[in-house]
């Protein structure tokens, strides 16, 4: 019977058929951070278990580490000193590997796990953290798991696991200039809604997903969990495996290991006639930059658009439309164009990249950041650190008035001091615009790292391809 790809990573990691809807399934890579494992680690001891496979499983802190320029990163908040140490007792009690707080390669998981090769095509990659999503770039079957569930992954490599249904989202084209992936993921999550994949396993594909870079489909993938995805898919090519062997070279050095992990990653593709639950079509001439206005990701409009009035008739949706717009202060038929902003943050697992911080040097040119803005770029890990101080990234960030931090979640989330005072409104490359997301009554408006650069040097939200290039 044809299979989707979602369906073949599947099926290559069931342990057993439980019943109609679920199964048990295997994970080749287990990662944890410090925030979703103390309760899963605790019960193992309760009970008196050891992970069952340490070596399949990575750990790193991520979410309450400061980003300081401090070398010892020092954790002055007590119960988020005890996270980070707790994990270090963890991981050398269970011999888990660990980024730990002074590895100069620490960073978010999901920036971490594909920078060291620990993500291969075919694989199934499970984590306490909904971002897991991002793995999909590489053809890996990623999701987020609750605490519970870290703890039977540790101590069985498994997890019960119910089946989600088949969808495709197809885009063909080239996306415009000023455009990038965050820019298309904003435009479909605005347009499926923050649920509109809610239960599925999305797979991208189309002319205009071959194009993109293996760092651009990682944003991609990583934000489908803003419309509710299960996980996000795409069919490795040959950008994926150029990626993978890169950063792979045990693999790539031998002959007999690299035929058969290239035959096996040329299989992974969904079948001509495999059947999708649904399917969606967008074309990528439609994509502009796009920037939130509210407090859900779905709730975004190209920047030459206007807040649009909701459906007057849907009770549930009027009242949370009207709640967000009195968050964030705007109303409907405004444009955000020109909105001054106070903060602009640039990191996390969306877009904490080494190619999203050169967006930002192609962006700015010679400008400096705007009089009473206040802008902050944390890499999503130390290598992507490295790499722009090597490139001259930090150097040209610093000078223009960028504060140029350690990496970490940080203001994505703000587990750590890097928090918004209230009423303080941010461009931010993040993935979530909830309430108080960045710190009690911030208002986040998210968007990609041109246009946070853009807002940055003019101290308003501004369209990117209005920037004079210099
Ligand atoms: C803290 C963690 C559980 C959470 C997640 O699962 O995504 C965080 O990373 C986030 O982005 O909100
Ligand atoms: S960077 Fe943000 S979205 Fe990503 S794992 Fe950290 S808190 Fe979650």
């Amino acid at each position: 019977m044809a299979r989707t790809l979602y369906q073949k990573l599947v099926d290559t990691h069931t342990v057993a058929q439980l019943d109609r809807d679920n199964v048990l399934l295997f994970a080749d890579l287990h990662l944890l951070n410090e925030y979703t494992s103390p309760q899963a680690f605790a019960g193992l001891d309760e009970r008196g278990l050891r992970a069952l496979i340490p070596g399949q499983n990575v750990a790193t802190v991520s979410h309450i580490i400061p980003t300081t320029p401090d070398p010892l990163r020092i954790i002055r908040d007590t119960d988020s000193a005890l996270q980070a140490s707790n994990l270090k007792r963890n991981c050398d009690l269970h011999h888990i590997p660990l980024f730990d707080t002074n590895d100069a390669l620490q960073g978010i998981e999901h920036v971490i796990a594909p920078e060291h090769g620990m993500i291969r095509p075919g694989m199934v990659v499970i984590c306490g953290d909904s971002h897991t999503t991002t793995y999909g770039a590489l053809g890996a079957l990623g999701f987020g798991i609750g605490t519970t569930e870290v703890e039977h992954v540790l101590a069985t490599q498994t997890l019960v696991y119910r089946l989600a249904k088949n969808m495709r989202i197809r885009v063909d084209g080239k996306l415009p200039n000023g455009t990038t992936a965050k820019d298309l993921v904003l435009m479909i999550i605005s347009r499926i809604g923050a649920q509109g994949a809610r239960g599925f396993v999305v797979e991208f594909s189309g002319t205009a997903i071959d194009a993109l870079s293996v760092e651009a489909r990682f944003t991609l993938c990583n934000m489908a969990v803003e419309a509710g995805a299960r996980g996000g898919l795409i069919a490795p090519d040959q950008a994926a495996v150029d990626y993978v062997m890169q950063r792979c070279p045990d693999i790539a050095a031998n002959p007999a290991w690299r035929v058969a992990a290239l035959a096996d990653w040329q299989a992974l593709r969904s079948d001509e006639d495999a059947a999708f639950d649904v399917d969606h079509v967008f074309a990528a001439a439609d994509v502009a930059p796009f920037v939130t206005w509210g407090t859900s990701p779905d709730q975004a409009i190209p920047i030459s658009g206007h807040i649009p009035e909701c459906d007057q008739e849907n009770d549930a949706e009027k009242e949370s439309t009207e709640r967000a717009l009195r968050y964030t202060g705007l109303q409907v038929g405004m444009s955000l164009e020109g909105l001054s902003v106070k903060h602009v943050f640039i990191g996390s697992c969306t877009n904490g990249r080494i190619e999203d911080l050169r967006a930002v040097i192609a962006t700015i040119g010679d400008r400096k950041v705007a009089a009473g803005v206040r802008a902050m770029v944390v890499p999503g890990s130390g290598a992507v650190r490295m790499q722009a101080e090597q490139e001259g990234i930090a150097a040209k960030l610093i000078a223009a008035g960028f504060e140029w931090r350690k990496p970490g979640c940080s203001m994505c989330l703000a587990m750590n001091d890097d928090v918004l005072a209230s009423g303080t409104r941010c461009a931010s490359t993040t993935n979530r615009n909830f309430e108080g997301r960045q710190g009690r009554g911030s208002i986040t408006h998210l968007m990609s790292p041109a246009m946070a650069a853009a807002a940055a040097v003019t101290g308003t939200i501004t369209d990117v391809r209005k920037l004079e290039i210099r």
